[in-house]
């Protein structure tokens, strides 16, 4: 695509953004609980709405090359993310669960599921900071110098005679082997014989013979074309994949080729822009500058005549914090100015009054509303204010003023627009210039006091510095390791086993199906379970793209903990790893069973939390993995891990946590399939967001069975019954699945998989050694979810609704 396809993409997606921001106001209304219905589905097609616009951002800020527009699109884009991650704290809320049924929404607005996938922005990746990047070669040097080290530990000794046994037992089996096979061949041979000496030869006339061949050959061929015509029928109809893989993936490699090459020139050009901001700086100083300080002085002397000549008096300058000598140049006279500045100093007194006096209102007030509350249960919803959309509103506006009617809009030029940088650099040269003039003023203007009013130097007035607020912060911790510098403790955590190297895995390697019915279940009041998808989509939300940039993480509302829970296999490891690649984060292992033993005595668990977070803020971004974390969270130490002491670190971990503030992009996330075993109470208040995972449901088995299968090499034919597959593997979870494929699908089976197809049957052997996941287990987790806050609110939520239903169609019958 060129850079005008981007172009009419940008501007398409702001006409779609005009639509949205007009419709934002609406939301924030407050609308009682009984039109539940109709503000989630508002609420819904914003949603669908952002997460297109940040697909579109995030393509067109990839591939655009011109770099001020660059720089616009970039805000855009985290603006966007930001308001879909706020928007998804509403739906939360509305919902009072994490999965939302948008199927409805989907179909109203035309849209197809593929537009349910959060995007990831491609930058997160591209655009590491170089800073990252020698972090993980750091961490990538102190591994492999540990490598050595560990496997020498891991190479055990062996002895001559048990060397001597192994060798001898090997070559053994062999002489076996070659043995039986000669034995079987001569078996065969005797049995042939046999069977000839027994029934003689048939014999054939030479016209029989031609006529055996011809009939056997016939068949063939005819069974050979039919095949053939039924296979390009299918694919005709995009029933099959076609077998020309080759030329679909040449085309795929010229997109990306094209892809790569843009981002080559993106660089290039954006060197050029970085080199022309500099030279415009410097050439508006030299050319412009002296001017400029000429006509800010003579302006500011003619002020201080003015309003010697109203007043009597020279006026006071306004200081550096107040903007300087800028005020005056906002439109205003002398006299407003002074007027403005007295006025300014009574109000910030008034305010302060009136600040106390609010203070002491709204305690009264509160106590009333506890009061009323208790009494009248009215439930509304609304919005809360969003901290990005004034970030996108800002976006817009600068593309409609500065973008939007450009004359070359339909061939846009990938070079920078010196004009557009001139005036962004003019603006900031006379700041600095302001800066400049004002100090020199201040001086003239004493020195005026002095010879004309005969003034000795007045007080200059300084902002009060707000008095330090005394109450609630309370003073900051110790620093238990000042000493140390950040690279050594870096290194300590990795040599002892806390950071650990992350599995190179995108989240997108996530399989899974989204769920298709949901609104037909809520309706037939049944819950709808999360699907794989919603948990894809999840993760994406409260891990990638908050960890993903600085900007998104201090604009979205603030999540420091997610909490996976699903039985084994489910895939959370696999999650917490592709955060980990999706956003370049470290990863800290606090599981029970990695911390054992490390930083011990009584003060140890307090200096590893503390290493750990400072390590983990100061590199961020990080994740901090508590695998099994029901241990840390035990409700009874179980007798056999009493040693172990899993709960060593519970209390200082959960004071770190508390003081992780947005902007600190450090998330913690836990797993765990026996939840049921930890204090509800301290768990559920550890972890701010509990994302559960059930076994995968029928549309999720069956892109699973067949990601996987084709992952391993194979093109998936007409032999195998994927369907079939999918229903039997009915309570398994996606680990199981690969283990079964993994199973069937050696080395040997992939080669000889064009001679002999695959068929579902040999899977269903291997499946059935594995335990699935039992119903039991399953209603344990969740009976489990529906006692943590959000399942309770759900569960009230159906009740009431059910009730609700069940007095409307009395009332119905009453009425007949
Ligand atoms: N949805 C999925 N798509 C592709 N692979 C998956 C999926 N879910 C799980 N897997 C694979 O299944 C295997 C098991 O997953 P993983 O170890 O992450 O599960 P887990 O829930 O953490 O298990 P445990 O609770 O036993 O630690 C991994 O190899 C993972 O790659």
């Amino acid at each position: 695509m060129s850079e005008g396809a981007y172009q009419r993409l940008w501007e398409a997606s702001h006409a779609t953004l005009e639509e949205v921001l007009e419709k934002e106001p609406s939301l924030l209304e407050p609308v009682p609980s009984r039109e539940r219905q109709s503000f989630q589905y508002r609420l819904s097609v914003h949603y669908l709405y952002y997460l297109g616009l940040l697909r579109r951002f995030d393509m067109t800020y990839d591939q655009m090359v011109q770099p001020q527009k660059r720089r616009l699109l970039r805000r855009l884009l985290d603006g966007v993310a930001g308001r879909v991650l706020e928007l998804k704290d509403e739906l939360v809320r509305v919902d009072f669960c994490e999965i939302h049924c948008l199927d409805q929404v989907l179909q109203d607005l035309k849209l197809t599921p593929a537009d349910l996938e959060v995007p990831i922005p491609k930058y997160f990746q591209l655009e590491q900071s170089s800073a990252m990047k020698a972090r993980q070669q750091m961490l990538a040097d102190i591994l492999s110098r540990l490598e050595p080290l560990m496997s020498q530990e891991n190479l055990r000794g062996m002895s001559r005679t048990e060397a001597l046994i192994l060798v001898q037992s090997a070559e053994r089996a062999r002489q076996g082997r070659l043995r039986a096979t000669f034995m079987r061949e001569i078996r065969k041979e005797e049995e042939h014989d046999k069977k000839v000496r027994e029934n003689g030869r048939q014999r054939f006339s030479q016209d029989q013979g031609a006529l055996v061949i011809q009939k056997v050959w016939k068949g063939y061929l005819q069974r050979k074309r039919i095949a053939q015509d039924r296979r390009s029928e299918m694919e005709f109809i995009g029933m099959i994949p076609s077998p020309n893989q080759t030329e679909r993936i040449s085309i795929l490699n010229q997109a990306l080729l094209a892809e790569e090459s843009r981002r080559i020139r993106q660089a290039e050009k954006e060197e050029e822009f970085k080199d022309a901001i500099g030279k415009t700086h410097e050439s508006l100083t030299e050319t412009e500058g002296p001017d400029m300080k000429e006509k800010m002085k003579d302006q500011i002397r003619q002020w201080f005549i003015e309003c010697h000549a109203l007043t009597g008096r020279f006026p006071d300058y306004p200081d550096e914090a107040s903007g300087g000598s800028y005020l005056i140049f906002a439109d205003k006279t002398p006299e407003q100015v002074r007027l403005e500045l007295e006025i300014q100093a009574q109000e910030n007194k008034k305010k302060e009054q009136e600040r106390s006096k609010e203070k002491e209102r709204k305690k009264k007030k509160k106590k009333t509303k506890d009061e009323k509350s208790r009494k009248e249960p009215d439930v509304t919803f609304k919005t809360l204010p969003s901290k990005s959309i004034p970030i996108i509103n800002a976006g817009h506006e600068e593309y409609t003023s500065l973008w939007k009617s450009r004359y070359d809009n339909k061939h846009p030029s990938q070079n920078f627009d010196s004009e557009t940088l001139r005036e962004e650099k003019r603006k900031e040269v006379e700041q600095e210039i302001r800066a400049q003039v004002d100090e020199l003023m201040r001086q003239e203007l004493k020195n005026l006091r002095l010879a004309v009013d005969k003034e000795e130097t007045r007080p200059l007035k300084l902002p009060k510095k707000k008095a330090a607020k005394k109450t609630g912060k309370k003073k900051r911790d110790r620093d238990l390791t000042a000493d140390r510098s950040m690279d050594s403790l870096f290194e300590e955590l990795v040599v002892i086993g806390l950071i650990k190297k992350n599995m190179l895995v995108a989240l997108s390697d996530y399989i899974g199906d989204c769920l298709y019915l949901g609104s037909t279940l809520t309706l037939a009041n049944k819950m709808p379970m999360p699907s794989l998808f919603d948990i894809r989509q999840n993760v994406a939300l409260y891990g990638v793209l908050r960890l993903g940039s600085h900007d998104i993480h201090s604009m979205a509302p603030h999540v420091r903990s997610i909490l996976l829970v699903g039985p084994s296999g489910m895939g959370k490891k696999m999650l917490v790893h592709a955060v980990c690649t999706e956003t370049g984060a470290n990863l800290f292992d606090l599981s029970p069973g990695n911390v054992m033993g490390k930083y011990p005595g009584k003060n140890g668990a307090q200096l590893l939390v503390h290493i750990v977070f400072k390590v983990a803020k100061v590199f961020q971004p990080s994740v901090i993995w508590i695998g099994n974390t029901e241990k840390t969270f035990y409700k009874k130490i179980p007798k056999e891990e009493k040693r172990m002491d899993p709960k060593r670190i519970k209390k200082d971990l959960m004071k770190a946590t508390k003081q992780l503030s947005p902007g600190d992009r450090v998330m913690l996330i836990g797993t765990t399939d026996r939840p049921q075993l930890a204090e509800l109470k301290g768990l559920c208040r550890f972890y701010e967001r509990i994302l559960f995972m059930p076994r995968p449901d029928y549309a999720s088995r069956y892109v699973l069975w067949k990601h996987m299968i084709e992952k391993r090499g194979t093109q998936l034919t007409q032999s195998l019954d994927i369907s079939a597959l999918s229903r039997v593997s009915d309570g398994y979870t996606p680990g199981h699945i690969l283990q079964a494929i993994q199973s069937v699908l050696t080395d040997r089976r992939l080669m000889q998989v064009p001679k002999k197809p695959l068929v579902a049957s040999e899977f269903v052997g291997h499946l059935a050694k594995l335990d699935p996941v039992y119903r039991e287990e399953e209603e344990i987790l969740k009976d489990w979810y529906f006692k943590t806050p959000l399942g309770k609110k759900n569960m009230k939520f159906i009740k009431d609704q059910q009730e609700e239903e069940a007095r409307l169609a009395k009332e119905k019958k009453r009425r007949k």
